[in-house]
């Protein structure tokens, strides 16, 4: 079994921020490093296991659609080209090449720009509390998983305690960010996921929903963080659509089952997983890699 990346260990460099699975260093005034680490996190919590080239596969699916998308919006990748990275990070290429990228800092908009094509996860449980998600009412009657009428925009506000980000209506936006800013997050948000969900329906997944992060660059708004991979989004296989309850997840799903298998207390430390779940799991994110990417190595 190979070895899984869970932290980067980068010298006398600290992250700036840490995400679950994905770090951020300061390189200077202008730039930072993005790390995907292999962590994976399951009912919010940090497993005990990585699962090997996890973070590679997610570096390289998040690359693909910055690429896809450049017509659409400009981004903040510098380079992913460990050869072009600050000499400085010369001793630690090993744990990078693949799995990081050297950004642009921007001023991030502290609003996580989230879009629904079906109703799951918190847009589920808002619904069936008020009918409606991030003040966006809804038709009456819909099922877990439905897909919705036309994909809506529906902002969250960041939780830095790496908690449930909180549900937010557009008006909260607008009090966040300014009535321009916010319109044009709205607009980019359900633009880029037009495209993208297009190009997933033709691949054979449905992309259930996805979260966006922007940010300035020279008063531009760019598209930032990871952008359309698993971690970020609900991918479904369309062959094994269901809607009236939980779908399966493309990617967690072992990991899943196998925590619920074990019955595991989730106040207690997250388990380690075994190694058939790693591996099947591994296999699963090439799979979304190869689907698509249309490419089959890393
Ligand atoms: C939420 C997210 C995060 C990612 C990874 C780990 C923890 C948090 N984050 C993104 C920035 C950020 N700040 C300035 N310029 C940028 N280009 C980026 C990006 N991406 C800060 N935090």
């Amino acid at each position: 079994m190979q070895t899984a990346l869970l932290e980067t260990r980068l010298g006398s460099l600290s992250p700036t921020a840490r995400g679950k699975v994905r770090d951020i260093y300061s390189l200077n005034e202008e730039e930072l490093l993005f790390v995907a680490t292999d962590r994976i996190s399951a009912f919010d919590h940090v497993l005990g296991s990585g699962i090997p080239d996890k973070g590679r596969i997610l570096t390289q699916l998040s690359l693909f659609w910055f690429d896809f998308l450049k017509d659409t919006v400009r981004n903040h990748v510098l380079t992913a080209d460990a050869a072009k990275f600050p000499s400085t990070l010369n001793p630690y290429l090993d744990q990078l090449e693949g799995r990081s990228m050297v950004v642009r800092r921007a001023q991030m908009f502290p609003v996580e720009c989230v879009v629904r094509a079906y109703l799951s996860g918190s847009g589920w449980k808002d619904y069936q509390a008020t009918g409606a998600v991030c003040g966006i009412a809804l038709p009456a009657g819909l099922r877990e998983s439905d897909r919705l009428p036309e994909p809506i925009f529906t902002p969250a506000a960041k939780i830095n305690t790496g908690g449930h980000d909180e549900n937010i209506s557009f008006e909260d936006v607008i009090t966040a960010v300014g009535a321009d800013n916010a319109r044009a997050l709205r607009r980019l948000t359900l633009e880029i996921f037009e495209k993208a969900s297009k190009h997933a329906e033709s691949r054979g997944l449905i992309l259930a929903d996805t979260k966006f992060e922007f940010g300035t660059i020279d008063g531009e708004i760019i598209l930032a963080d990871e952008v359309l991979t698993p971690d970020s989004s609900r991918y479904w296989p369309a062959d094994a659509y269901s809607p009236g309850g939980p779908q399966p997840s493309f990617d967690k799903q072992y990991v899943r089952d196998y925590l619920e298998s074990i019955r595991w207390n989730k106040q207690a430390p997250a388990p380690s997983l075994p190694d058939e779940v790693v591996a099947r799991t591994r296999e699963k994110y090439l799979e979304a890699f190869r689907l698509i990417t249309g490419r089959t190595g890393l």
